[in-house]
């Protein structure tokens, strides 16, 4: 497992205002799009392309395009879905799948409530979208699902990270063709298993909601 902390001052801009618990959810929602584009161009770098020609005003010409089969983008619901228009802008024909996860807040762990996405995926470059890695139990059991059908390319796209979860990741998917993308790596886990200074709950900040 690889992982890459995204080093740019327009991005530590927005993510101070994402931090701010005066923002509210409408500029929430705007930042981590904007946040989203900006990831992404790492996240990337190595999407595969082909060949193709065209033929421009002036001429005749080779370019590239994104190759087939096309990706998939996995948004982990709920605040994975607020990363979804951000990274479909950019891959326009990527396909997207859906995992429902939640994290028990008293245990820690998390359980699938909802998987909508291809059982093959040999072959399938893998873009998953969820702003936090706090434990990493979420994003270690939605890799592992993937991996298990067959990804063999799997890039996770998170706005924070804890150093906790970031070990446990590098523990549990050693040797696995995975890489983090990730605007920061905070300080530490609270006795709630929050990020420290974090952002607090990403889905009840994006949506308003509570629980
Ligand atoms: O690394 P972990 O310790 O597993 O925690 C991270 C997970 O917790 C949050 O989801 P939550 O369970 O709050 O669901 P929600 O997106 O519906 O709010 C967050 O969006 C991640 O999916
Ligand atoms: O800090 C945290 C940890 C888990 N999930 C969140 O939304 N925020
Ligand atoms: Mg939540």
């Amino acid at each position: 497992m690889r992982i890459h902390v995204v080093d740019h001052p327009l991005v530590a801009h927005k993510l101070t205002t994402l931090r701010d618990q005066r923002t509210d959810s409408p500029t929430f929602r705007r930042l981590t799009d904007e946040l989203v584009t900006l990831l992404a161009y790492e996240a990337t770098r190595d999407v595969r392309i082909e060949p193709v020609d065209i033929v421009t005003p002036v001429c005749p010409t080779t370019g590239v395009r994104l190759s087939h089969p096309r990706p998939l983008v996995v948004p982990i619901l709920r605040a994975g879905l607020g990363m979804l228009d951000g990274m479909v802008r950019l891959l326009p024909t990527a396909e997207v799948g859906f995992l429902g996860m939640v994290r028990d807040e008293d245990t820690l762990k998390a359980s699938t409530y909802a998987t909508r996405m291809p059982d093959d995926l040999s072959g399938r470059q893998v873009y998953v979208l969820d702003p936090m890695l706090a434990t990493g139990g979420t994003l270690v059991a939605a890799i592992n699902t993937l991996i298990e059908r067959g990804a063999d390319d799997v890039t996770a796209l998170c706005l924070l990270a804890a150093p906790e979860g970031v070990e446990v990741m590098e523990r549990e998917l050693a040797g696995q063709p995975v890489t983090v993308v990730t605007a920061s790596i905070d300080e530490r886990l609270n006795e709630h298993g929050y990020i420290v200074p974090g952002l607090g709950d990403a889905g009840d900040r994006m949506y308003g909601t509570v629980g």
